[in-house]
C-alpha cells in the first residue's frame, strides 16, 4: 500500500497536539495503545501457535520509544508469549517508567539492568523476535554508548533472529534512513505509530512488513496533518503497508 509520512518535526508536533490542552490524550494513553498495536503487529506476524519457545527480548531505550517497548511487553506476556525486557538506561525523573517495569514485575516479565547479561538472549529458535524499542523519533545521530553497542549486536544476530523496530529502526536517521558508515538494522517488521515516517521509504523491499499502528486519531485530524486516516479493520489495533 502507498503511504505518505510526516517529517521528525511534524511528528513531535502531532504529538504534542494530541496530549495538548484541547484534545487532552496523557502520555500514558497513547503509550498504552502505541505499545498494545506493536504485541498485536509481532502476534500476527510471529503467530504464538507455531512456535513451541515463545521468548521474546524487548529492548527498551531511555525515553517514549523504550515506554512502548515495556508496555508491549507486559501485552506480549498476557498473550502467552515470554518476553524479557533488557532496559539498561532507566530515567529516574519520570515515575510512570517505574510503573511501568512495576506492572512487568507484577506479570513475572524479568527486566534486566545494565549490569545483568543479555546477549544469551539473541539466539535462534530460542528467541521468536526481539523488539526494538530503543530510539524513536527523537533520536539524532550519532548515537551515544552504550546504544551504539547494543545496536553492534543486534546486527549481528539479526538474520537469525527478526528484528521488530517501533516507530524508527534504531540508529536511523528519521527523516533520511539508514545512517553512512554506522552499523545498520535491517528490520523484519516495522510498526510505524500514528503515521510512517520519511525513513520507512528505504526499508529494504522484500525484507520487512511494514504495519501502522496506534490508532488514536480522527479522521479530520490526520487530514490537518496530511494524510489520510488508516482504514484500521474492525477491533484491530495495526494495518499492514
Ligand atoms: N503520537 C505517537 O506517535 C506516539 C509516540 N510514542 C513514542 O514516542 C517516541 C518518541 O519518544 P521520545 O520523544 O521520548 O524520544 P525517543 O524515545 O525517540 O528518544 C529520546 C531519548 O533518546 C535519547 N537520545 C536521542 N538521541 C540519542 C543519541 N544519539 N544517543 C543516545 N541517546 C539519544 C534522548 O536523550 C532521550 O532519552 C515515538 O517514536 C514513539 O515510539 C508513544 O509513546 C506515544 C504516542
Ligand atoms: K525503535
Amino acid at each position: 500500500m502507498a503511504f505518505k509520512t510526516i517529517s521528525a518535526q511534524l511528528a513531535a508536533k502531532l504529538d504534542q497536539e494530541l496530549m495538548g490542552p484541547e484534545i487532552g490524550f496523557t502520555l500514558q494513553q497513547l503509550m498504552e495503545l502505541a505499545g498494545l498495536s506493536v504485541a498485536q503487529a509481532v502476534q500476527k506476524q510471529y503467530p504464538i501457535s507455531i512456535y513451541q519457545k515463545r521468548q521474546i527480548l524487548v529492548v527498551a531505550g531511555p525515553g517514549n520509544n523504550g515506554g512502548d517497548g515495556l508496555v508491549c511487553a507486559r501485552h506480549l506476556a498476557l498473550f502467552g508469549y515470554q518476553p524479557v525486557v533488557y532496559y539498561p538506561k532507566r530515567s529516574s525523573k519520570i515515575e510512570f517508567y517505574s510503573q511501568l517495569v512495576r506492572q512487568l514485575d507484577f506479570f513475572g516479565v524479568p527486566v534486566l539492568g545494565s549490569d545483568d547479561k543479555w546477549t544469551h538472549y539473541l539466539t535462534s529458535p530460542e528467541t521468536v523476535c526481539i523488539v526494538d524499542a530503543i530510539f524513536g523519533f527523537s533520536f539524532k545521530p550519532p548515537m551515544r554508548e552504550p546504544f551504539g553497542s547494543i545496536v553492534s549486536e543486534l546486527v549481528k544476530v539479526q538474520n537469525a533472529v527478526p528484528i521488530v523496530s517501533v516507530d524508527i529502526p534504531t540508529g536511523w536517521d528519521v527523516d533520511g534512513g539508514p545512517v553512512a558508515g554506522t552499523d545498520s538494522l535491517a528490520p523484519s517488521v516495522l510498526v510505524s505509530l500514528t503515521v510512517p515516517k520519511p525513513c520507512a521509504n528505504k526499508l529494504q523491499a522484500g525484507r520487512t512488513t511494514h504495519f501502522v499502528g496506534g490508532r488514536f486519531v480522527s479522521a479530520s485530524f490526520a487530514k490537518k496533518f496530511g494524510f489520510e486516516p488508516f482504514p484500521y479493520p474492525f477491533t484491530d489495533q495495526v494495518l499492514k503497508l
